[in-house]
């Protein structure tokens, strides 16, 4: 695809023709795991996928091998299975492949999703991060992404960031594309509701959820009472 400039987004991408907003479903909770976690991890997974409207899991695990990662997944893949929550595998096609995973979640430095795709068919859920660039987002769908991913909408201690996104991307996707999209970057229940309104399809969510004084349940039902 030619590089295009942001500033001057030619809405014509070919994969989608939807030119309005159409109904969609409730935004629900996309919660990522935090950066490190131990075998008693997944009894707060369950509580936090059991206080309601958590629609996947995301493995982030930065730092270990995939021996370890896949060790760590297979009691968390097994509580998203029988809850109905997506099990999505971080960064890696492979680690995806080899977990059955539900989905796999690609950076921009992390593969093509055509390449997942072709390695993971067609049930397999990709996801893409896209910055705050339209372009990328537009791209990623072009590839067969099944969401793109927008961040971060605010400052995060949870990872390094170099972009800042704004609301208004999440309107401007939603109303052209029917392709779900993401919002993660430093989102707290306290300040999810213009990215809700502006019509995220998810809100991912990490030290919000595992770092809350009131546990990952209650996190949980705080932002579901934003949806
Ligand atoms: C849902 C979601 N969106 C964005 C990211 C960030 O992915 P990436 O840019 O590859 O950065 P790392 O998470 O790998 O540090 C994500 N993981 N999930
Ligand atoms: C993993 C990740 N990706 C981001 C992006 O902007 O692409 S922000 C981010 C961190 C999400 O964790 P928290 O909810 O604690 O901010
Ligand atoms: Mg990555």
């Amino acid at each position: 695809m030619t590089e295009i400039d942001d500033d001057d987004v030619r809405l014509d991408p070919g994969f989608a023709d939807q030119f309005d907003r159409g109904f969609r479903p409730p935004c629900q909770l996309y919660l990522i795991s935090p950066p490190e976690i131990t075998d008693a991890f997944g009894d707060r997974l369950s509580a936090a996928i059991d206080a309601g409207s958590v629609a996947a899991f995301q493995l982030r695990l930065k730092g270990i091998d995939d021996h370890a990662i896949a060790r760590l997944a297979e009691p968390l893949q097994k509580i998203c299975a029988d809850r109905d929550v997506a099990f999505i595998i971080n960064d890696s096609i492979g680690l995806a492949k080899r977990l059955g995973a539900d989905g796999v979640h690609l950076g921009q430095g992390d593969g093509d999703a055509r390449d997942a795709r072709a390695q993971l068919g067609p049930k397999v859920q990709i996801g893409v991060t896209c910055h705050d660039s339209r372009h990328l987002a537009m791209e990623a769908g072009e590839a067969g992404a099944d969401y793109v991913a927008f961040g971060a909408f605010y400052p995060t201690t949870t990872k390094d960031t170099e972009h800042r996104a704004e609301p208004s991307i999440l309107g401007w996707w939603t109303t052209v594309f029917e392709l779900p999209c993401v919002a993660i970057g430093g989102i707290t229940p306290d300040n999810a509701r213009p990215l809700v309104e502006a019509g995220a399809d998810f809100i991912a969510a990490c030290s919000a959820v595992w770092t809350d004084g009131d546990g990952e349940a209650a996190a949980v039902k705080k932002f579901a009472a934003l949806f």
